[in-house]
């Protein structure tokens, strides 16, 4: 499948890089449109080709088309490539908040559109890619697509595109939780008069251990929780400033809905 990524930036390298590096896409079959002279290096360097400005479907012949421009410019950028979907060429969005109805008033309903939301941790395999098709995707494209995500990690399909801001708000925006975690535990190890390469260690490494053990979904996080926490030990000391009053719970809730609710305005 020939494949023109268009915007390469942090979310588009992540999904690029694994997609090249695993081998599912040749690089001789890909390209990637981006103005940033630094973004297009670096996607050299996976031996793909390259363009500052859309190639013409002669010049390129894209079978799918990857949109992975942001949200607030994607009206001006995507009908560039209206001559491509005119000619077959599929496409793979993963803009936050746009519907897949943005993309047919662009490209008509006939054209296949998948909607899929990314994570960051898709460059090493460890993403969380969530996905959604409109009536005119064939089994055969979804099956190809599915294909490139797999390199990326866990893929789910979608029941309903209206779970996809909810979708956003726990997944594609979570790794920044998790690394703003990672943040606040390492600042807490400092206050405690820990030197900041320790603290930064000593948070980066039980972040990984604990996603790890949690991971296979076999036991339950809050198994695992309790696995940690002795009776009137240390655990529940401080699990006591998280759990109470549902602390950790009622911010979260916050966080999620807040991230949501953005999504949602990105639609409109
Ligand atoms: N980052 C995430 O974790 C994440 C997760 C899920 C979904 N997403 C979605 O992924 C999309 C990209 O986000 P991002 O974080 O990767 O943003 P980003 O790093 O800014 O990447 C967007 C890229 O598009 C380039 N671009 C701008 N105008 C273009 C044009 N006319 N043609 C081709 N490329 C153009 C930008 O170049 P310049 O920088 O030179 O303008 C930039 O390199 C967004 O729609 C976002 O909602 C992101
Ligand atoms: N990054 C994008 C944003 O912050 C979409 C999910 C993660 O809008």
């Amino acid at each position: 499948m020939r494949v023109l990524m268009v915007g390469c930036g942090n979310m588009g390298f992540a999904m690029l890089k694994a997609w090249i590096e695993s081998g599912c896409l040749s690089p001789d079959e890909t390209g990637v449109v981006e103005p940033s002279e630094e973004g297009r290096a670096r996607v050299a360097a996976l031996g793909a080709s390259t363009f500052a400005d859309p190639p013409s479907p002669d010049d390129f012949g894209a079978e799918l088309i990857v949109l992975a421009v942001k949200p607030q410019v994607m009206a001006d950028i995507a009908p560039a490539y209206r001559s491509a979907t005119a000619r077959g060429a599929a496409v793979l969005s993963i803009a936050a908040g746009l519907p897949i109805r943005r993309y047919e008033e662009i490209y008509g309903d006939q054209t296949p559109i998948i909607r899929v939301m990314p994570n960051t941790p898709a460059a090493i395999g460890e993403g969380m890619m969530a996905y959604i098709a409109n009536d005119a995707a064939g089994g055969a494209l979804i099956a190809n697509v599915r294909k490139l995500l797999e390199t990326n990690g866990a893929v789910a399909e979608l029941e309903e595109e209206s779970q996809m801001d909810a979708v956003t708000a726990i997944s594609g925006s979570g790794p920044a939780y998790v690394f703003h975690f990672i943040e606040a535990l390492a600042e807490a190890g400092e206050k405690l008069g820990l030197s900041a390469d320790l603290a930064a260690l000593l948070a980066r490494q039980t972040a990984l251990g604990a996603a790890k053990l949690a991971a296979d979904g076999e036991t339950d996080p809050a198994e695992l929780r309790r696995q940690v926490t002795s009776p009137n030990g240390t655990t529940a000391a401080g699990l006591a400033m998280m759990m109470t009053d549902d602390r950790l719970k009622t911010m979260m809730a916050e966080v999620a809905d807040a991230a949501r609710r953005r999504s949602i305005e990105l639609s409109s």
